[in-house]
């Protein structure tokens, strides 16, 4: 049998509605219509090809990934593209590029933190692209600690300006992606100082270069930092460094949304919380856990038709190979990721309607949920994107040698995925982030404050901390209370008993530091818990289509099965289950394997592409 033939055979065994499974995968049926619209708008565009781009130079790369973002924004304005589908696609262009910063950072933290005037002023030119923006918050000396940042933005009352200033080395911005090459502006992060007082980091909008010739400014030193990661990958973006030189910028380019400096120079915060200067973080770490699914679904994709077609041992009679997806070990390793693909595809949905509901609330002046907004969002932000670039790796061994071939589309998928680990939030310090949030929630409970949102279990940890798991038979495993319950008792005594251990400690930030790996491991607890009940809300709404409800069912409890078993140790030693209880869930889940069917709805038209090239290039 020819390789497609094993596809259509595979295909054929599909026992739910592929057309209505898309549509679930897409979250509607217009989101749907435009994705594939937009999808087959860019693979049949030669201007987008990919296939050739781990083989150019840097510089061949970075030219092919200009001519790109000048044809996408052609094409974008040709057809009058709304929004949604210009950012389609950006996505199915599929390339880091400048633009990413200017759509992503760029624009949106002026639109969160400039007054109604400013975003008057730069919005209009910043959408025409007649000026380019890149987010610059990053420097060689801090990255994470945001507060440590160095660069100076000190107010002369005098001439009505700001001096923005590199005072050391350190200080030089240092990782900003579009700085390195195209930027005209940037969203520069620096200490606000007025009459000798240092009032934190604030944002400033920066020119860098002239817009007529595009060369640096007076006093800016600006370039690329060089080759990153893996061949073509992420060194399509142009990420740079900046050094100021006592450069002057007019007052009203520092964002007044937050914090105002009035004309004689007195420094003003506005009634809303200093967090809000954070903002635009808190939307892009929203946008990653959307993202992360599609990165997923995409080596899930390849793994999974390749395991189709790859054919290993077990022949009888001259008659064909097992095929390798049907190895129990291939399975156990290959499902639990396709099963989270829809897991974090869900829950991105439900963070969506999160960040936009918190957006509705400040604007009201509601700053209530804040703290739980910027714990979800860092806390999916960093266990998706840990879970997707381990399971992008995973994939290349699931395809055997083909898989570390550039042409099998893995090894570039993973260049450019990893660093999602980093950027945006190293992920141990935003699970760091979550468990203080946590701790704070766990000693607030004797309060009579009722926590609610994703901490509401909590409100129930007397029942949590003591209840035992009833499980006595494999299938028992399957009901959606059985398995949430034992993640929110999981979650909860996990909690409590850094709480409990944090107490030891005179000084709580030294018992922080000290407890710091078991705090990082119940904030993943509970991130896992809100993954495992985003999906069964999701569950519990109406999904049309022969099967595609019960086949969601399956992979729900694949993902929570195959969490459960991987974080068993978590899971016992907390006490809300024994090792035979365990055993059955194991149990259960090599059951649920035979289940699994395959089809994977986020099949882009770029996927095929990339598995045309994997079959061109190998012999199966
Ligand atoms: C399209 C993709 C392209 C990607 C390109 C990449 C771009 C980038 O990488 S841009 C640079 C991104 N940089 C980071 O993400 C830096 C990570 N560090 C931080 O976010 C922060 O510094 C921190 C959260 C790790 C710590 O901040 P710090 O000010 O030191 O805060 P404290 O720990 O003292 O906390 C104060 C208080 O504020 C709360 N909080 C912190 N961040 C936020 C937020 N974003 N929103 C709301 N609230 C926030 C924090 O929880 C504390 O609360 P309390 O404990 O209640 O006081
Ligand atoms: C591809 C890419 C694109 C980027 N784009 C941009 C951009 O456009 N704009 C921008 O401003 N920045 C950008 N960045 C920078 C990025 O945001 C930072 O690299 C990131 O925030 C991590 O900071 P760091 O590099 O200082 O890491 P560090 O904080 O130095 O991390 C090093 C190690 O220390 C650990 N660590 C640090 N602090 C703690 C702690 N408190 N407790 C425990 N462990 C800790 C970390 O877990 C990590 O293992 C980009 C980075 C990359 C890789």
């Amino acid at each position: 049998m020819e390789a497609l033939d094993y596809h259509a055979e595979e295909r054929r065994k599909a026992e739910f509605d592929v057309e209505e499974m898309k549509i679930v995968w897409a979250g509607s049926r217009q989101a749907y219509e435009i994705s594939d619209r937009v999808a087959r708008l860019v693979a049949s565009d030669p201007v987008f090809r990919k296939d050739n781009r781990t083989m150019l130079s840097r510089k061949d790369l970075f030219k092919d990934t200009l001519r790109k973002a000048a044809h996408a924004w052609k094409r974008i304005i040709e057809l009058r593209l709304s929004e949604e589908e210009a950012s389609k696609l950006r996505f199915f262009v599929d390339q880091p590029v400048f633009t990413d910063l200017h759509w992503g950072m760029f624009i949106p933290a002026i639109k969160g933190q400039g007054n109604e005037e400013q975003q008057q002023k730069w919005l209009p030119m910043a959408y025409k692209m007649q000026i380019i923006g890149c987010y610059a918050q990053t420097e060689l000396g801090h990255g994470s600690n945001v507060q440590g940042l160095e660069t100076t933005a000190t107010f002369d009352p005098e001439t009505d300006e700001f001096v923005i200033h590199s005072p050391t080395l350190t200080s030089s911005k240092w990782w900003p992606g579009g700085l390195g090459k195209v930027s005209t502006h940037a969203l520069i992060y620096a200490r606000l100082i007025t009459d000798g007082q240092d009032h934190g980091v604030h944002g400033f909008i920066v020119q860098l270069r002239s817009l007529d010739d595009h060369l640096p400014l007076p006093g800016i030193t600006v370039g690329d930092i060089g080759m990153k990661f893996g061949s073509g990958a992420y060194n399509s973006m142009d990420n740079g460094v900046l050094r100021f030189d006592h450069v002057r910028i007019l007052r009203d380019q520092m964002l007044m949304g937050v914090s105002q400096v009035t004309r004689e120079g007195k420094f003003m915060q506005s009634d809303v919380p200093r967090q809000l200067v954070y903002g635009t973080m808190v939307y892009v770490r929203q946008k990653i856990v959307a993202d992360a699914s599609c990165a997923l679904s995409r080596a899930v994709c390849i793994a999974t038709r390749y395991s189709v077609v790859r054919r290993q041992f077990g022949s009888h009679n001259g008659g064909p190979e097992t095929q390798v997806i049907d190895y129990k070990t291939q399975q156990s390793r290959l499902f639990p990721l396709l099963a989270s693909a829809y897991a974090f595809r869900f829950v991105g949905e439900w963070l969506k309607w999160l960040y936009t509901d918190v957006t509705q609330r400040l604007q009201a002046s509601d700053f209530s949920t804040l703290p739980e907004v910027h714990a979800c969002t860092a806390g999916l932000k960093s266990v998706t994107t840990s879970a997707t670039a381990d399971a992008i790796e995973e994939c290349r061994k699931l395809c055997g040698g083909h898989g570390y071939l550039s042409s099998s589309g893995l090894p570039e998928l993973f260049a450019v995925y990893v660093p999602a680990c980093t950027y945006e939030g190293d992920n141990v310090v935003l699970l760091l982030q979550v468990a203080r949030f946590l701790m704070k929630t766990v000693s607030q409970l004797g309060s009579g404050k009722k926590p609610v949102g994703t901490i509401a279990y909590m409100g129930r940890s007397e029942h949590l901390l003591q209840c035992r798991c009833e499980v006595e038979r494999a299938e028992d495993w399957l009901k959606p209370n059985v398995i949430l319950e034992a993640f929110e008792a999981r979650a909860a005594r996990m909690s409590v008993t850094c709480a409990k251990n944090l107490n030891n400690f005179a000084n709580q930030e030294e018992g922080f530091a000290q407890l710091a790996t078991d705090l990082a491991e119940a904030a993943v607890a509970h991130v896992q818990l809100i993954i495992v009940s985003k999906f069964i809300e999701k569950l519990q709404q109406d999904i049309p289509g022969k099967g595609v409800k019960r086949q969601l069912e399956i992979l729900f409890n694949v993902y929570a099965l195959s969490l459960l078993h991987k974080h068993l140790g978590d899971f016992v030693a907390s006490g809300c289950i024994t090792p035979k209880q365990g055993a059955l869930a194991n149990e259960q889940l090599r059951l649920l394997y035979s289940q699994v069917h395959f089809d994977n709805p986020s099949l882009l038209l770029y996927m095929v592409l990339l598995l045309e090239r994997l079959l061109q290039s190998t012999s199966f």
